[in-house]
């Protein structure tokens, strides 16, 4: 089965979430079921971006190919990677070849392959976002990946989704989670003033954690490839 691929990059790190300095491949499928407001990878769902149709081994060589033998670790993104049956195949192919896998999701869409996943993040997302979680998606998501390694990540631009993300910890109380500065900038070219922003909204995002009893146990984190990189594709 032939999955919708936009960009295959790396090694880098990974710059998020619950395995932050990772060294790690990245594959980012086409095709979302959100459009998030301030979403930093528009060009999957926006028609601005161009998919090529590719099976599992074209992936895992083109992997091969890009990023030789310094890699072990491979993060599949979007878009939603998850609307897309046959990456069942692939996560196999990447299994057979010693590597791990790690996905990034919105917890919206269900694939059994999901079970297979070394790494997941979820996440849900907040007002700012303008998107809308159904819950009851989300509950069935979370129970069927119970005896998985797992962890919640809900990004934070004001106080109404630091509210959502104490919501969204609170119901899950057992599942690791981070909260992770918001970029409203996706497009500046000026990394200075851009980092500049970041940081000053990531001290924010501190501050307003220390003070919750709800988050005592969070863990709070930047995009560290957008304070290093920048709005660039591909790193
Ligand atoms: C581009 S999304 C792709 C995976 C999946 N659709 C999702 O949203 O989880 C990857 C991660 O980037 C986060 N993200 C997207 N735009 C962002 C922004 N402007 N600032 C901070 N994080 C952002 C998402 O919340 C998600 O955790
Ligand atoms: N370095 C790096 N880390 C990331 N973590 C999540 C990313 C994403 O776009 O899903 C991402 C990305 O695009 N680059
Ligand atoms: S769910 Fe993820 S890829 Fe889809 S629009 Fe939102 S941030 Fe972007
Ligand atoms: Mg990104």
């Amino acid at each position: 089965m032939k999955i919708p691929v936009m960009e295959i990059f790396g090694p880098t790190i990974q710059g998020e979430g619950m395995v932050i300095g990772q060294k790690t491949m990245f594959v980012r499928t086409g095709g979302c079921d959100y459009s998030c407001s301030w979403c930093d990878s528009k060009f999957t769902w926006d028609g601005t971006g161009k998919s090529t149709a590719m099976k599992p081994e074209e992936i895992i060589a083109s992997l091969k190919e890009i990023g030789g033998d310094a890699f072990s670790h491979i993060t599949i993104s979007g878009g939603n990677p998850a609307l897309h049956k046959g990456l069942g195949e692939f996560i196999s192919q990447c299994h057979e070849q010693g590597w791990k896998v790690a996905i990034e999701t919105q917890g919206s869409f269900w694939q059994d392959w999901l079970t297979a996943i070394d790494d997941v993040t979820i996440s849900p997302k907040p007002p700012s976002s303008l998107m809308v979680t159904d819950f009851n998606k989300l509950d069935t998501f979370m129970m069927n990946l119970k005896d998985s390694h797992i962890s919640l990540k809900v990004v934070v631009f004001n106080e109404e989704d630091f509210d959502f993300a104490e919501m969204i910890h609170m119901r899950y109380p057992a599942v690791p989670f981070y909260l992770q500065v918001g970029n409203d900038d996706v497009f500046t070219v000026d990394d200075q003033a851009l980092v500049s922003t970041l940081l000053t909204r990531f001290e924010w995002l501190i501050d307003r954690a220390m003070k919750s009893t709800i988050m005592n146990d969070a863990k709070v984190l930047p995009q560290l490839h957008a304070l290093v990189w920048g709005n660039k594709r591909g790193v």
